[in-house]
């Protein structure tokens, strides 16, 4: 094992408030720097699997197990330090930014707080003028668009994309070591779907973070994490790199999931060559 062991999660479970075992036990685990794509079709568990790595599940949800982030364990530690580790350790983007996005605060506003949080941690105190300064820098990291016009607008003044360009941003404001992106581009339409995912590919390559990336989508998971881990009814049903897994899927259900995914892209190939679908 390295010396900074990155994400281990062992028999997690989590429980629904009269007792029943919503997920699990689920164990799977990836080293610093490294990219993980965790993919289930709905109800399977994805969501609440990344809600207990940050200690955000719903209430009256109680999770059992452990979950290792940067050999710190976060099962059971209290909300003082996961209120450390939210933000510095991990960060999420999730599927509709606007859960993330205050309606009420202009988008520089809300990038500025976690960007001030994060120098005063490292001791270091920000001017107004240094903060604007570093808020444009990284809205133009994300790569929005005249980034001042940006920094003054309010969440429903932006587009869809741009929304979750911004909530990305102020993901990775605290610097995380690992980045949860949960379905972050299923509610966008597939060009931008896949801007999102080339900048999410180079932001997460150009920090060394760790990506755990969540999605139902297998040809969405193949073109950003080598290494997959596959969900069903809250369960583990397979695990490995890609590759083999498209090669060779051992579960019934991941077979579902390679042939749905080779059927579009055979549907395209049909398209392409001229024939019926
Ligand atoms: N707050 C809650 N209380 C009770 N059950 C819940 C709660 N949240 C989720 N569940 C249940 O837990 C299971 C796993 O849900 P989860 O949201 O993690 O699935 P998912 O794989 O992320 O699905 P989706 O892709 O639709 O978001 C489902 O059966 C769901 O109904």
């Amino acid at each position: 094992m390295s010396e900074n062991p990155g994400l281990i999660v062992r028999d997690l479970e989590i429980f629904s408030a009269d007792g029943q075992t919503l997920v699990g036990p689920v164990s799977f685990d990836f080293n610093p720097g490294q990219r993980l794509g965790l993919i289930g079709e709905s109800g399977s568990g994805k969501s609440l699997a990344a809600l207990a790595i940050i200690g955000l599940l719903p209430d009256g949800l109680s999770s059992r197990g452990s979950i290792e982030l940067g050999g710190r364990q976060l099962v059971g530690a209290p909300e003082r330090i996961m209120n450390t580790v939210r933000g510095t350790d991990v960060a999420v983007v999730f599927q509709e930014p606007l859960t993330a996005l205050d309606p009420l605060m202009r988008i520089g506003k809300q990038l500025a707080e976690p960007l001030r949080r994060r120098a005063a941690a490292d001791g270091e105190r920000l001017t107004r003028q240094q903060l604007r300064l570093l808020v444009r820098e990284r809205l133009a990291d994300v790569r929005l668009p005249d980034p001042d016009a940006i920094a003054l607008a309010f969440p429903h003044q932006i587009s869809g994309g741009q929304r979750q360009r911004a909530a990305l941003a102020i993901a990775l404001s605290g610097r995380p070591s690992l980045l949860i992106a949960d379905e972050p581009t299923t509610a966008l339409d597939v060009t931008v779907q896949s801007e999102i995912l080339d900048l999410l590919d180079r932001l997460v390559d150009e920090r060394g973070m760790s990506l755990l990336f969540i999605s139902h989508d297998l040809a969405v998971v193949a073109r950003i994490a080598p290494r997959v881990v596959v969900l069903q009814k809250g369960l583990v049903v397979e695990e490995g790199m890609l590759a083999d897994v498209l090669a060779n899927p051992r579960h019934a259900y991941t077979h579902e999931l390679v042939d749905s995914a080779r059927s579009l892209d055979n549907a395209l190939d049909d398209a392409l060559n001229g024939r019926d679908a």
